[in-house]
């Protein structure tokens, strides 16, 4: 495929869509249609000329300035591309514009949402885990959307029921079958020009999804071979497809394990069932975790209540270990309240923590994909 990228000032833009080793491998921009007709009829007062036709995909390296300054680039960047080899399909990176958003776990720019994935059945919907999955995308603070596959294998009132007790949690789902071709189309709608992440248990149809919307998504892997090749289950590393109609989808396994390493504190507004209590009353103390404190504006009959409560202590227990990791002599305590309840304190810093986290996180991590695998 060949088309012309160029900016208003002939720069080269492009995104980042693989990472391997120094090598980046940079989806040029297009030329819109319309520009390219009003160019055609002799308009004047238009930006500078188009590069001669040329691939779309260049494999670059970084300049050696980038590397003084320790500017990363990572796979989502919007990046200008210099001194282009056409023929050899090869070209260096010299500027990377300013990021709008950078997620951690998979290191994607630019992210605009999480496209979460469950099945309805087979493997059956688990709430537990469905929430946890959640709770992660939320942390992110992107926008979360939520579809539940494999509607074919329920009846109409079984997705009602669903439906309304997703409804109670804040989320309303869209129910797609990628083996019957139900609503991809609406799904696919929700991803246009934007980056969006894919998140989901195995098994869901993540996958199947995937080719569903990117009908040469396999071919496009097929055609990309030596360093940079990718079989699926294969490698890890982060990569981003194109979407028909604009936009890009990244599916990778690292997000796919989700764990509870935020601060206790914020787990909280990652419920959007009670962020919405939230907004209309407040605790008594701005430090409430919403467990027995009085006057708790959060605390009550709502569904996802007890896991909640749940992962607060697996968030805490956490936090509790890393701050005895970083600091053996601390007299940070977990106190037990009874009835399996604990609390711990004074309060953190900040910065120690985070330092620590990162390798924590990793071993988690590892773990986590030791276990799924197994
Ligand atoms: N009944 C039904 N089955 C589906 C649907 N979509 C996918 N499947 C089946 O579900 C199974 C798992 O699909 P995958 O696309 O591999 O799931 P995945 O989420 O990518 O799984 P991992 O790669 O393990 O993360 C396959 O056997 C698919 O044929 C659907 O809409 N309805
Ligand atoms: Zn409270």
């Amino acid at each position: 495929m060949i088309a012309e990228s160029f900016t208003a000032t002939g720069q080269l833009l492009g995104t980042v869509v693989a990472v391997q080793a120094n090598f980046y491998r940079v989806q040029l921009d297009q030329e819109d249609g319309e520009m390219r007709g009003m160019r055609e009829m002799g308009e004047q007062n238009l930006p500078h000329p188009p590069h001669p036709p040329h691939p779309l995909l260049l494999l670059c390296t970084r300049r050696t300035r980038l590397k003084k300054i320790g500017q990363q680039v990572m796979v989502g960047d919007r990046v200008v591309v210099e001194e282009p080899d056409w023929a050899g399909g090869r070209g260096a990176i010299a500027e990377v514009l300013p990021r709008q958003s950078e997620l951690d776990r998979p290191a994607i720019a630019n992210v605009n949402q999480i496209l979460l994935v469950f099945a309805v059945a087979d493997p059956p919907l688990e709430p537990y885990q469905l929430s946890r999955f959640l709770i992660k995308a939320e942390s992110t603070g992107l926008d979360v959307l939520l579809c539940l596959n494999k509607s074919d294998l329920i009846s109409p009132q079984e997705q009602q029921q669903i439906s309304d007790r997703l409804l109670g949690w804040g989320y309303r789902p869209l129910f797609i079958s990628v083996k019957n071709s139900i609503n991809i189309d609406q799904a696919a709608t929700h991803l246009s020009n934007k980056i969006t992440v894919i998140a989901g248990a195995s098994g869901v149809g993540k996958s199947s999804l995937i080719n569903g919307l990117i009908p040469n998504a396999n071919l496009r892997v097929a055609e990309v071979s030596g360093k940079l090749a990718r079989g699926r289950h294969t490698t890890r590393h982060v990569e981003l497809f194109e979407l028909p109609s604009g936009g890009m989808l990244a599916d990778t396994p690292g997000f796919n394990q989700p764990d509870m390493d935020c601060n206790p504190e914020e787990l909280i507004d990652y419920f959007p069932e009670a962020r919405k209590r939230l907004a209309v009353a407040s605790c008594r103390f701005n430090d409430c975790l919403h467990r027995d404190e009085p006057e708790c504006a959060v605390r009550g009959k709502w569904e996802r209540y007890e896991h909640y409560l749940e992962f607060l202590d697996a968030a805490i227990a956490r936090q509790t270990q890393l701050h005895q990791q970083a600091d053996p002599e601390s007299t940070l305590k977990l106190k037990s309240k009874g009835k399996g309840q604990s609390q711990y304190e004074p309060k953190l810093e900040s910065k120690k923590y985070r330092r620590v986290s990162r390798k924590t996180q990793l071993q988690d991590l590892q773990q986590l994909y030791q276990e799924s695998e197994e």
